[in-house]
């Protein structure tokens, strides 16, 4: 049924304001698309029509003003029985939990429901449309990442999914990927009708890059569309994007519930829907958008949910919206990545902006030493206000920096990551907008200035290092006001893998790689020296560098013993 306001809603409103054609798609690739479909059979107990929560939304408008006017039954979703191929269907029980095993993959499902799918190692395996098969290698995505391995099969056989893996571990593929199979075995879509599937995002800014990765895998389907839903940009073109139909929208909820309540869009042929990074949402105060999209999908849909993280209330919302769903974790859960190594740093609040420029300074004097790009930074504060004075005192060093915050009109935000992306900017100074999701490319450092409140958001954080198996740095200055959050960093620290070497932990890897680093200040220092007395090409090098060079800003020998036993 089509999208109808709250208080307009009764038991008549079960049709759907388009015109549909029968039949299973085959605008795409004929031979690839199955012609009869096996239904999803779960059903979703919670649906409710006129049950709706209060979403505090008063003057609702009508939704007919965008659509069709006819009125017609929505064709029903298609769920084909998919099957991965022949040699991952004859893997022995004690094959698959092999497999599982080595990929650090822990599944499970709810009593009496059917098991799940076997991983599957090689994309080749999983029965894919040749057109995805073509974009999968034209990216040189060769293997899939261990969440993908168990994810994909789950969502490309229909069943809900509760997915938690690590920051920077390719979840977006891993729902992407099945999210457009699931929109290829659909009905056409027409004007006035759609989407098929929906991503809802926390930020602009993730939302945008999920469109692109959709975009990615979709680039060699002809006339397959997808939209992006943001606020902050331009309605009209959304409205009429919208209106025109797409098979996949990516929104953040507040923007996506204004174009339904307007009548650009409807739910009316959801029936694949993912909740990325739903825990931020909930944090952000978009649960009546949530429940409001949620509670008035048509009853057959699948829906997928993803964090790095898990904190309760993701699972309150599973239990909530997710039929019989198949979880699956990889590696430990609302943990820091371990291919990032971590330092804590006691700093006085008044001294965190010196300190800040000491480090940052250091790393642009290794880099022209080395003859080689500033490595690319985020640093993270906790107010907008405090992002621009930041972004502004590191512009005035002679360092290439820019602020992202919420504050910012959406063309600014949209300059400053383009520009962190793919240059000039080196130095991303950042609120928590740009905490969830984000993937640029060979970030190397994570600065906490302030530290977050949660360690969740922690986690996410330091997590836009260290992606996609490459490996990073991340330092945060603490005061006595984080005692709570610095002791649960401590543990994840402690718990942390050999491999996840940090500068304090304990054994004598660590104190290795703090003598080691120990040393390279030293070094770094002499060579500072250096340029500050024979100066250096086009810009003023004593300037740039002059609290770098004042004794009181090297970092000394056994700080991170300091900070330890503070
Ligand atoms: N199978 C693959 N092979 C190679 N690269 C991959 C593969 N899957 C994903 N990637 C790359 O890994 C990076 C991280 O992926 P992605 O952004 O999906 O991570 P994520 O798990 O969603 O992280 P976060 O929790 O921070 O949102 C991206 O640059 C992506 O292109």
């Amino acid at each position: 049924m089509s999208y109808v306001p709250p208080h307009l809603r009764s038991s008549s409103a079960a049709t759907i304001a388009a015109t549909v054609g029968n039949g299973v798609a085959d605008q795409f690739h004929p031979k690839q698309v199955k012609s009869s479909s096996t239904k999803f059979t779960s059903a979703k107990n919670n649906y409710s029509t006129g049950n709706s929560i209060n979403s505090g939304n008063a003057g609702y408008r009508s939704s007919g003003s965008g659509v069709s006017t006819r009125n017609v039954v929505a064709p029903d979703p298609v769920f084909p029985q998919w099957k991965p191929s022949d040699r991952v269907l004859r893997l022995k029980p004690e094959q698959v939990q092999e497999v599982r095993l080595r990929l650090n993959v822990d599944v499970s499902v709810p009593p009496d429901s059917l098991h799940a799918p076997a991983p599957i190692e090689a994309f080749a395996d999983m029965n894919l449309h040749t057109s995805i098969m073509k974009d999968i290698a034209f990216h040189e995505y060769t293997t899939p990442t261990s969440i993908q391995a168990q994810a994909m099969p789950v969502a490309l056989s229909g069943r809900d999914l509760l997915g938690c893996a690590e920051t920077g571990s390719g979840k977006t593929a891993a729902f992407t990927i099945p999210m457009i199979q699931h929109c290829l075995a659909q009905p056409p879509i027409q004007r006035g009708v759609g989407p098929l599937a929906l991503v809802l995002a926390p930020t602009r800014e993730l939302a945008q890059q999920i469109e692109k990765e959709v975009k990615a895998f979709s680039r060699s389907l002809d006339s397959f569309k997808t939209a992006i839903v943001v606020g902050g940009t331009n309605m009209a073109e959304q409205r009429s994007e919208l209106r025109a139909g797409v098979h996949i929208v990516v929104a953040t909820p507040g923007r996506f519930i204004d174009h339904l309540q307007q009548g650009n869009t409807s739910l009316s042929r959801i029936s694949f829907v993912v909740l990325d990074e739903a825990d931020r949402m909930l944090d952000m105060g978009f649960e009546p958008q949530i429940r409001e999209v949620m509670q008035n999908l048509p009853q057959k849909h699948q829906t997928l949910l993803f964090s790095a993280t898990m904190p309760v209330e993701i699972e309150e919302l599973a239990q909530e919206y997710l039929t019989n769903p198949v979880r699956v974790k990889v590696g430990k859960v609302s943990s820091p990545t371990a291919n990032v190594s971590q330092i804590l740093e006691k700093v006085p609040e008044n001294e965190k902006i010196d300190r800040l420029l000491d480090i940052l300074v250091e790393a642009a004097a290794e880099s022209e030493r080395f003859d080689r790009p500033f490595p690319l930074t985020i640093v993270f504060v906790e107010r907008k206000s405090r992002c621009d004075e930041v972004a502004e005192a590191l512009t005035e060093q002679g360092l290439q920096a820019a602020a992202l915050h919420g504050g910012r009109s959406q063309s600014e935000r949209e300059a400053a990551l383009r520009d962190f992306r793919h240059g000039p900017t080196r130095i991303l100074v950042a609120t928590d907008v740009a905490s969830r999701g984000l993937d640029v490319t060979g970030v190397a450092h994570v600065i906490n200035l302030d530290l977050p409140k949660t360690m969740e958001d922690y986690v996410h954080r330091i997590g836009r290092t260290g992606r996609a198996g490459s490996t990073g740095q991340a330092t945060s200055f603490y005061t006595d006001r984080d005692v709570y959050l610095v002791a649960q960093i401590r543990k994840a620290i402690q718990d942390a893998d050999s491999g996840n070497t940090i500068t304090y932990a304990i054994g004598k890897t660590a104190r290795r790689k703090e003598k080691e680093a120990i040393a390279a200040q030293k070094e770094a220092k002499v060579e500072l020296s250096k340029l500050s007395l024979v100066g250096s090409t086009g810009i003023n090098v004593e300037d740039k560098y002059r609290h770098m060079i004042a004794p009181a800003v090297i970092r000394k020998e056994g700080a991170a013993d300091d900070a330890w036993d503070d």
